[in-house]
């Protein structure tokens, strides 16, 4: 039975419709290994394969994988007889999707190369034979464990991280849950592998490293065809899209199709350290062309061959597709969007806010991480936000987001007017701190952050006349937090807070070790990718990770969890403060201001909690009635990659 505290919002309203398999021919024994293909919707299952009842689930697992425990929304849906198809996944119902095809064959080869079921060499002896595999596979049967073992074994024998990435995309594309087991135990690991710095090379590598697509292209050609697109993908019940358009790929710039890595690896982070299941996330990448001359002369470059559509001709294709996703998917599905230049991601957020379920990771995901560094932070350093000064490198999506956010907290916390407080705020752009004077010529998003103030250009002057507490950067620029502008921030500051926040490792602004070392070893550091521990006069620093992944995935499954049907700036707040909570008194000791990526699943579902508690608060919720332990309710949506037993249905 579904009881109230657990998770329902995975259940939909209908037997398996998409993906099923029939019965006919070969009902009764194994006479041939393959599976008639329905060309229609059926919902005769006699002699196919279903996911054991959850107690079979629990004696199997004893058996053979003492430690690994299906996840108690998946239980429960089995058995309370949801919409699961034969492997226990959840489908749409047929009258909500209308498919152009509908055929699932699944047991056999066809089920070894099926990456969602495929289990490799831990199909159990009985699945072997229900299934056709028999011969399929050599003798041996291992755990998963033991299949855990050997992957990170796999993965580590390689020295160059693409070559790693490759591993993993390679091991995400046969076998799904042994991919997210892995990541989920190995995620301190493994994280700079699937995400950045490593995903940012994928991207620029993307044309010639990959073999078999993944996720969704909208490209130009696709114009007044979008929702047709959109129904050839074979999932139907999505929950977050990740979509870009590749024109700011981290701090990499225009990679055109071949941002496809970052919706990629941002979803997977989605599935492995939020919970979110995989067959509920849809990467896009919409294809506009790409300005990037070096793309459009490679003969293996993937996308169109065109410098960008701009103006009216790309606002239809994206109102094309917003509106398609909203017909498609309904109200709730969360479109995460990513990576967009900083004139479309702030157009489209404001164009979409008030009619879909939209979030800016790179506004909003990165304002609320470094919110929460920030809150922590000022335990080590004391006094409160009103009572720090702010200094930017960067006034684009990430710093101005930031600023924002910063903003908003301290007015909150001091009654004080927004534009006040937004006065201990300062920016620097490309041509240098942010004042009156350059108000006119000001992009809309800038102009909030122009204060009084005689011009000045170097970074280094900004620091020594403004003197701000906290320095942040978000230029995209690497190596620029030079000797002399950290030795400035230290020379002002006991402990400077310094946050390198550019994406991939390449565009940091500065590394740890120079932090450190320039600061002599008092800075309070984080950056966006990640660095090694520093050992600096016989004393080692961990640097901390200010990355957005400590956000988005908890925030999106607050989202789904309570059916939230939109993204209100008090539920980043919500998010921010969950995480800064979440740093232990051990991690202060240490001089982190984030907790480690090895409890980002508890992270995460303490993050949901508080976003989704927020959201039922400001009557945005539609989840009803709200669940009375929120932890315990997102723990019980969450994904577990525990492979489950197969059997052949009576
Ligand atoms: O992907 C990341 O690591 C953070 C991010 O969103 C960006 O840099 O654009
Ligand atoms: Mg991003």
């Amino acid at each position: 039975m579904i009881s109230s505290s657990s998770c329902s919002f995975l259940s939909n309203s209908a037997v398996a419709g998409s993906r099923s398999i029939c019965g006919g021919a070969q009902r009764k024994g194994p006479s041939s290994p393959f599976r008639v293909v329905c060309l229609a919707p059926s919902n005769d299952r006699s002699g196919s394969v279903v996911l054991d009842s959850p107690a079979a689930v629990k004696k199997e697992q004893i058996r053979n994988e003492p430690t690994s425990v299906p996840d108690t929304a998946e239980e429960e849906q089995v058995s309370a007889g949801g919409p699961r198809d034969v492997y226990g996944e959840d489908r749409a119902t047929e009258d909500q999707f209308v498919t152009p095809w509908n055929v699932s064959v699944a047991s056999g080869y066809t089920l070894l190369r099926d990456p969602h079921f495929n289990k490799g060499l831990a199909f159990t002896e009985k699945e072997r034979d229900a299934h056709y595999l028999r011969g399929l596979l050599p003798p041996t049967v291992i755990s998963q464990e033991t299949q855990v073992k050997k992957m990170i074994q796999h993965v580590r024998q390689y020295q160059v991280p693409l070559q790693k990435y490759m591993a993993m995309m390679d091991l995400q594309e046969r076998n799904e849950r042994l991919f997210y087991k892995l990541l989920i135990e190995h995620v301190e690991e493994l994280l700079p592998v699937v995400y950045t710095p490593t995903v940012g090379e994928a991207c620029q590598k993307y044309g010639s490293i990959f073999m078999r697509p993944q996720g969704l292209y909208i490209s130009l050609k696709e114009k007044g065809r979008i929702l047709e697109v959109l129904r050839n993908w074979p999932e139907k019940n999505i929950q977050v899209i990740v979509v870009t358009d590749g024109e700011r790929i981290l701090g990499l710039g225009d990679l055109g199709c071949q941002g496809m890595g970052i919706p990629v690896g941002k979803l997977s982070l989605y599935t492995a350290l939020g919970g979110v299941r995989p067959s509920a996330c849809l990467p896009i990448t919409i294809d506009v062309g790409t300005n990037n001359e070096s793309l459009l002369n490679d003969e293996l470059y993937i996308g169109l061959k065109q410098r960008r559509a701009t103006g009216q001709e790309y606002a239809e294709l994206m109102h094309e597709f917003m509106t398609a996703v909203k017909q498609n998917y309904g109200e709730k599905v969360l479109i995460q969007f990513e990576d967009f230049a900083n004139h479309n991601a702030f157009d489209l957020l404001e164009k979409y806010r008030s009619t879909h379920l939209v979030f800016n990771d790179d506004i909003q995901g990165t304002a609320s991480v470094v919110l929460a560094g920030l809150v922590a932070a000022l335990k080590l350093v004391g006094g409160n936000l009103a009572d720090h000064r702010f200094l930017f490198l960067g006034a684009g999506e990430a710093g101005t987001g930031i600023a924002e956010l910063i903003a908003l907290e301290t007015s909150k916390q001091t009654n004080a007017p927004l534009e006040e407080v937004r006065k201990n705020i300062w920016l620097v752009d490309s041509k240098g701190l942010i004042v009156n004077s350059r108000k006119e010529s000001l992009q809309h998003f800038k102009k909030p952050w122009a204060h009084d103030h005689e011009p000045v250009h170097r970074l280094v002057d900004a620091v020594n006349k403004i003197k701000p507490t906290v320095l942040i950067g978000t230029s995209g620029q690497g190596r620029t937090f030079t000797k002399e502008v950290i030795e400035a921030m230290a020379s002002i500051n006991e402990k400077p807070i310094i946050l390198s926040l550019s994406n991939p490792t390449s565009q940091s602004e500065c590394t740890a070790e120079e932090a450190y070392k320039w600061s002599q070893g008092r800075a309070i550091f984080a950056s966006g990718s990640p660095f090694p521990p520093v050992e600096y006069e016989g004393k080692v620093f961990v640097p901390g990770q200010a990355n957005n992944a400590y956000i988005f995935p908890g925030f999106g499954l607050g989202l789904i969890m309570s059916g939230t049907i939109r993204v209100h700036d008090d539920l980043l707040l919500a998010a921010s403060e969950a995480l800064a909570a979440q740093v232990s008194e051990e991690n202060f000791e240490k001089g982190l201001i984030y907790p480690p990526f090895t409890n980002i699943r508890k992270i995460s579902a303490h993050i949901a909690a508080s976003v989704a508690a927020k959201a039922y608060e400001l009557g945005l919720a539609t989840r009803l009635p709200q669940p009375k332990d929120l932890v315990k309710f997102a723990e019980s949506c969450m994904y577990t990659p525990a492979y489950r037993s197969y059997r052949q249905q009576e």
